[in-house]
């Protein structure tokens, strides 16, 4: 038995009994005087009451100590009825447990109430003040949490604590500050990018060539001449789809590039084309050197003209966005033409993607042995894995010596972070590869390195089913809410 603050009343009582029993015991003989009668309970109270004070008095983690040398009972009655059966010896011991042991979270509450070390009294006086650690704003899982809750049930903020409700406002006020930040921030970005292309359109030696590369393919003809590969053409017109002997309604490049037609590449004519340089990592022939050069020399003029620019200084030193220079045709082409048939092909079911990919980012990153900030603002890139379900990485040249793609393991699998291949650029090839594949560009030695990279997406699939808390590279240890596998 114990009170609510945890003394032990049955244990400690019982032992003062004692010599009152014996006493009575002795009264009961007559040959005996009253005066050793009295002298005798005496002697065994002194005797008895260290024990008894011992039991009152003893922290409740001696008595832990002593039921850890006990067979184990679990909290159900019957159990702890059988041992107060069979043990009868133990039972004001056990009685003790009745309010600890079998309430694990009292047990602990009062073993703080009753240590006066300072130390101990502090904490127990932050688990009284603090109450609920609720914290939306450095917890994702807290966060999601709770929109999850708000969009599932009508009241669900009934149950929760004031100061919890006003921690989640706060958060959620101060995500769509950034949301509308950085809304504005790329606005801004936008409108100056802009403004830069018409400059360089205006006043480059290069401007038709350049109006030529922003204007959009408008037959398959043009893509094949332009763009393609004639290894990449080969694969794509003998597909069935853009066969006239199969087919009798080719879709039209601009069906293709909005993405109204679903284009499907048939798996013999992909064989051909692509080989696999190591696990999930494939190659294939994609861009012509013309349009890779031209790519390559349209960013290049954008960055050191945006160099002259204040504000866009820093567009000029980061991956080039090709939506905002206008080359988003490109991405989309490429996107729909290539990027998803092929992953549909390779990684439909290893990735669980469950249906197509419905998202891409295009983008050129520059690399140099000689870091400039004008497009070539660093000589590597560290291990990491993408913000994508699947990335196409295009080399679009120039000369240069290092700069190979390592490849570290799928996030998530036992082979993760071990190097399992290393893959050479070489212009207008293609490699493509599940985003959460590990990766880096050693050290550039020699000449700029360009990369063009569309990573991919599948909102529709998995990304409707899993936590995106992992989108983060550096996420915190291990402690992502959905496992490891998912970046
Ligand atoms: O430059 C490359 O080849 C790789 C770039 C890359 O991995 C990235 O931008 O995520
Ligand atoms: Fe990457």
């Amino acid at each position: 038995m114990s009170t609510s603050d945890g003394k032990v009343i049955g244990g400690g009582l019982s032992p003062y009994l004692l010599p009152f029993v014996f006493l009575m015991v002795l009264q009961g003989s007559e040959d005996r005087k009253p005066i050793w009668n009295l002298l005798g309970c005496l002697v065994l109270i002194v005797l008895a009451s260290p024990s008894a004070m011992a039991l009152n008095h003893r922290p409740k983690q001696v008595l832990q100590r002593l039921f850890s040398g006990l067979p184990t009972f679990s909290t159900s009655n019957d159990s702890v009825i059988t041992r107060l059966e069979t043990n009868n010896d133990m039972e004001e011991v056990l009685d003790g447990v009745g309010g600890g042991a079998i309430n694990e979270k009292k047990r602990e509450f009062n073993r703080l109430t009753e240590d006066n070390n300072n130390e101990t009294h502090n904490e127990t006086q932050q688990l009284e003040s603090s109450g609920s650690q609720y914290d939306p704003s450095n917890r994702q899982a807290h966060l999601f949490h709770a929109l999850e809750g708000l969009t599932r049930y009508p009241n669900y903020l009934q149950r929760w604590q004031e100061e919890d409700i006003d921690r989640l406002e706060t958060t959620l006020e101060e995500r769509l500050t950034m949301v509308r930040q950085q809304k504005q921030t790329l606005q801004r970005k936008r409108t100056a990018i802009q403004s830069l292309v018409q400059i360089v359109l205006a006043e480059s030696p290069n401007k038709e060539r350049w109006q030529k590369l922003l204007q959009p393919c408008q037959t398959w003809q043009e893509v094949r001449e332009r763009i393609l590969d004639p290894k990449a053409a080969e694969a794509i017109f003998q597909s069935k789809m853009f066969s006239s002997k199969y087919n009798k309604t080719i879709p039209t490049v601009e069906a293709v590039v909005k993405g109204d037609t679903r284009v499907n590449l048939d798996a013999e004519c992909l064989e051909g084309l692509l080989d696999e340089e190591m696990y999930d990592v494939f190659s294939f022939r994609l861009l012509s050197l013309e349009f890779c050069k031209d790519l390559r020399d349209f960013i290049k003029e954008l960055a050191s003209a945006s160099e002259t620019k204040e504000d866009l200084r820093e567009f000029g030193r980061r991956p080039f966005n090709l939506d905002l220079v206008g080359l988003g045709w490109v991405n989309d082409l490429l996107f729909h033409l290539v990027m998803k048939p092929v992953a549909r092909q390779l990684f439909l079911q290893s990735e669980g993607l469950m249906s197509d990919l419905d998202w891409r980012h295009g983008y050129i990153a520059g690399y140099s042995a000689t870091p400039d900030g004008t497009g070539k603002p660093r000589d590597r890139l560290v291990v990491h894995t993408d913000d994508s379900e699947c990335t196409l990485n295009i080399n679009i040249g120039d000369v240069f010596e290092g700069g190979l793609l390592e490849f570290r393991g799928l996030r998530g699998t036992e082979e993760e972070g071990q190097l399992m291949g290393t893959f050479e650029p070489q212009m207008g090839l293609a490699v493509i590869h599940v985003g959460r594949h590990f990766h880096d560009v050693t050290k550039v030695t020699k000449g700029d390195r360009f990369a063009f990279i569309i990573w991919a997406r599948s909102w529709g699939g998995i990304r409707s089913e899993k936590c995106p808390c992992c989108w983060l590279n550096r996420r915190e240890g291990s402690t992502c809410i959905c496992g490891a596998r998912w970046n």
